[in-house]
């Protein structure tokens, strides 16, 4: 069986110069409706792959919680600042809850790839139109439901919405579907029927395309 500890060595990021470092760490983007199973595969892989994987830190403009440190949970900023940052174009996506700003950097992906990892970004479909605005080159992967209703069944199941918040992610996934569909928006698409499968298709792009 295959072994990724065995076939591939992490480089030595003191070798490396930062013109290879991002694309030999190209970063994973995974998107799809919510509730399509985006969480469940990349927790599988994270769990699989964690020498190789990491995710990159997010800015909030939220007070740190006891315990918490700059830099490890959060790069916790001003909100002043966080949004002369967003106007500067340093943010790949950002959004606002319960009055606080969060986001995620460019520069806090870059961090993840100058450790030799390939940073993985869960986003929405504006976050991946800002990447392919960036110079990271990330290789993109859309995960789909088999259809709208059995992603609305997950949806239910999961039970950590609303019925307001199901439908407004219900009437999304219309959307994301169309953008995902679309030839040459990703450069691969997981339909999450059975799990198994779709974390297999996962695992052998990772393996086969990413890890060279
Ligand atoms: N192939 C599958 N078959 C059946 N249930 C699944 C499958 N994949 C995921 N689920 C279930 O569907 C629900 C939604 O999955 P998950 O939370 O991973 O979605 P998500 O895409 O990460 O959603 P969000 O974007 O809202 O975070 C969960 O309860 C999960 O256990």
């Amino acid at each position: 069986m295959f072994s990724a500890s065995k076939r591939y060595i992490l480089p030595s990021t003191r070798h490396w110069t930062t013109a290879i470092i991002p694309m030999a760490c190209r970063p994973l983007v995974i998107c799809g409706p919510s509730g399509c199973g985006k969480s469940t595969i990349l927790r599988q892989l994270m769990e699989e792959f964690s020498d190789l994987l990491g995710f990159s830190i997010s800015h909030t403009t939220r007070k740190p919680r006891p315990g918490e440190e700059n830099g490890r949970e959060y790069y916790f900023v001003d909100r002043d600042t966080m949004e002369k940052a967003i106007e500067n174009g340093e943010f790949i996506e950002y959004t606002e809850f319960s009055g606080n700003l969060y986001g995620t950097s460019k520069k806090a992906v870059k961090e993840v790839q100058s450790q030799g990892k390939i940073c993985i970004l869960e986003v929405e479909i504006e976050g991946v139109k800002n990447l392919k605005k960036t110079d990271l080159c990330p290789r993109y992967v859309f995960v789909k439901p088999p259809n709208l209703d059995i992603l609305e069944k997950r949806l239910r199941g999961r039970a950590t919405e609303s019925e307001e918040s199901i439908q407004k992610r219900l009437k999304q996934s219309k959307m994301e579907m169309d953008y995902g569909e679309t030839p040459g928006n990703f450069d691969l698409v997981v339909v999450n029927d059975d799990i198994k499968e779709a974390y297999k298709s996962l695992r052998d792009f990772l393996v086969e395309v990413i890890i060279v």
